[in-house]
């Protein structure tokens, strides 16, 4: 089902990638974080909203990507991501990260769908297009994943050309995908790996150049960790 607030299709790039990203809602999403973003009224849904902006602006501009599928329950984030291109649904059922990407999966193959599908997390701001086109191609066709820079989590999971993709993110999912045949590639893709859970990978994003000036877009700024951030305010 499309989201409530759906209005528009996504944008269909030349790739072969079908991308889904799960989000939760903006007032539980990124709870390691809370707090760290200032005292201002939202300035941690802000924060969240324009790392999940961040995240799927650079996976729309990947050629490699045919289209991108935001699951998310919240409005606010499904209307925000459809205004850049990507198709929002909603959970359904709701039933954590797992059903969330199945969802987004079966609803990207009823818009027409592509040989491969892939689910990427929401919080990688810093990810360069090129990052994620080359590890598409690294992938060539094979169930593929990457994990995160600790070598514990996941961030990206590529099915294998014309298969199904059996995601298991959650703690310990780099084991879980490994165990269950996917391809651990570990190419130069620092952007890929650095999600943020933490102050500290917020720290990491800021060395990989996160936010860029063209993401900058109100004057607002949040502190933190001597980190300056630019939200969307
Ligand atoms: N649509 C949807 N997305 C989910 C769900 N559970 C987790 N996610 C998303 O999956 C990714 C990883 O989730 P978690 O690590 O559990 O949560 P998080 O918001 O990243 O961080 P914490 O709250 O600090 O654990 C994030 O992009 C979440 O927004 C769910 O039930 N539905
Ligand atoms: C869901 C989980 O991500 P994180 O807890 O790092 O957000 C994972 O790596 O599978």
């Amino acid at each position: 089902m499309k989201h409530p607030s759906s209005q528009s299709r996504p944008i269909k790039n030349r790739g072969q990638v079908d991308l889904v990203i799960p989000v939760k809602s903006l007032s539980i999403a990124k709870s390691r974080l809370r707090g760290t973003a200032g005292g201002r009224s939202h300035a941690h849904e802000e924060l969240v909203l324009t790392m999940v902006n961040a995240t799927v602006t650079a996976a729309i501009r990947s050629h490699a990507v045919a289209a991108v599928v935001v699951v998310t329950p919240d409005p606010i984030i499904a209307s925000s991501v459809e205004s850049l291109g990507a198709r929002a649904v909603t959970d359904e059922p709701s039933g954590g990260v797992n059903a969330a990407i199945m969802h987004g999966v079966c609803a990207a193959r009823d818009d027409g769908g592509g040989p491969i599908t892939g689910a990427l997390l929401a919080d990688l701001p810093a990810l360069r297009h090129h990052e994620l086109t080359s590890f598409i191609a690294a992938a060539a066709g094979r169930r593929a994943f990457c994990a995160d820079r600790h070598g514990s989590g996941t961030t990206l999971l590529l099915s294998a050309c014309g298969e199904e993709l059996r995601p298991s993110f959650g703690a310990g999912s780099a084991l879980a995908h490994r165990e269950s045949g996917a391809v651990s590639l570990t190419g130069e893709w620092p952007s890929l790996r650095a999600d943020v859970d933490t102050v500290h990978d917020l720290c990491v994003v800021a060395g990989l150049g996160w936010p860029r000036p063209d993401e900058s877009m109100d004057p607002h700024q949040m502190r933190f960790a001597g980190t300056s951030v630019h939200t969307t305010g």
